[in-house]
C-alpha cells in the first residue's frame, strides 16, 4: 500500500485567528485568537458546546470562509490573501471533505461520485489506489449502485472515498456520523482512523459525541472561540470529563 505524500510535518495550522460574523451591535466573534497545528497523517478532532466555533474554524481551514485576522496555512502553503481562483485549486487538489448529509450527486453512481473530483481536475485516477481505497471501505460491490439505492453508512463511505481518492493534504469531516446510527457511524470511524493509521492520511473531524473522538489520535476542545483544552489520546470518558470542566 502507498501511503500519502506529506510534504510538511504540519497538514494545517491557524496562527492567532480571528473571525467575526456580523457586524455592529450583532457582530459574533467566532473565533478569537486560535492558534492550532494539525499534523500530519494523525486524526484530530475538534470539540466543544454549539457556538463554541467548531464549524467556523473548519471553514476557514478550508478557506471556506476569509479570516478578519491572524493566518491560516494548508501543508506549506498560505491561505491568508491568496485569490480565489487559487484557493479554489488548492481546494480541489489538495482538501477532501465528508460533510453530515454525505451530499453525493443522486445522478450518478457510486464510482462515478467517487472519481467525479479528479475529472473535474482533468486528473486520472490511480486505479492501484482506486482499488485500496475502495476495498478498506467495503464498496467493491456497490459502485455502480445510485446514491439512492444505498444506506446512509453506505453513501457516506462513498464520500469518504471521494474525499480521499486524490490523496490530499487534509481531509475535514465535519459531523460525519450525525446523520448515521451508531453501527453505521462506527464504521466509517473505523474506516477514517484506518485512512490514517494505515493509508497515511490526515483527518481533522468536527463532532459533538466523544465516543467519536475516541477513535483520534487528540482531541482539541473549544469553548466560546478559543482553545479551551487538549485531550491527548482522547476516550470517551476522557472527553466527556473535559467537556464538563467546561461547564457544558
Ligand atoms: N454566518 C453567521 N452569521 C452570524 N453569526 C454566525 C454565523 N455563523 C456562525 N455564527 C456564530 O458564530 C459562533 C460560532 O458558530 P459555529 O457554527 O462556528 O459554532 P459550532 O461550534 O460549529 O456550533 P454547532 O456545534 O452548533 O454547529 C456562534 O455564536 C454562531 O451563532
Amino acid at each position: 500500500m502507498q501511503p500519502a505524500t506529506v510534504d510538511s510535518p504540519v497538514a494545517a495550522g491557524v496562527r492567532r485567528v480571528v473571525k467575526i460574523h456580523g457586524r455592529g451591535d450583532t457582530a459574533v466573534r467566532a473565533l478569537d485568537h486560535v492558534t492550532l497545528d494539525f499534523p500530519a497523517q494523525r486524526f484530530t478532532s475538534v470539540l466543544g458546546p454549539s457556538g463554541s466555533g467548531k464549524s467556523t474554524l473548519m471553514h476557514c481551514l478550508a478557506g471556506l470562509d476569509t479570516v478578519d485576522a491572524g493566518s491560516v496555512r494548508i501543508g506549506r502553503t498560505e491561505l491568508t490573501g491568496l485569490p480565489d481562483s487559487a484557493l479554489t485549486r488548492l481546494r480541489r487538489d489538495h482538501v477532501g471533505f465528508v460533510f453530515q448529509s454525505f451530499n453525493l450527486l443522486p445522478t450518478m453512481t457510486a464510482e462515478e461520485n467517487i472519481l467525479l473530483g479528479l475529472r473535474l481536475a482533468g486528473r486520472k485516477p490511480d486505479p492501484a489506489w482506486l482499488r485500496v481505497v475502495v476495498d478498506a471501505l467495503g464498496l467493491r460491490q456497490r459502485l455502480r449502485h445510485h446514491p439512492g439505492e444505498l444506506s446512509g453508512g453506505q453513501q457516506q463511505r462513498v464520500a469518504c472515498a471521494r474525499a480521499l481518492i486524490g490523496r490530499p493534504q487534509v481531509v475535514f469531516a465535519d459531523e460525519p456520523t450525525g446523520n448515521l446510527d451508531s453501527r453505521a457511524g462506527a464504521e466509517v470511524l473505523g474506516f477514517l482512523r484506518a485512512s490514517v493509521r494505515e493509508l497515511g492520511q490526515t483527518v481533522v473531524m468536527v463532532t459533538h459525541d466523544p465516543v467519536a473522538a475516541s477513535y483520534t489520535d487528540h482531541g482539541v476542545l473549544l469553548a466560546d472561540g478559543r482553545v479551551a483544552a487538549h485531550v491527548p489520546r482522547p476516550t470517551a470518558d476522557s472527553v466527556l470529563a473535559a467537556l464538563t470542566g467546561l461547564g457544558v
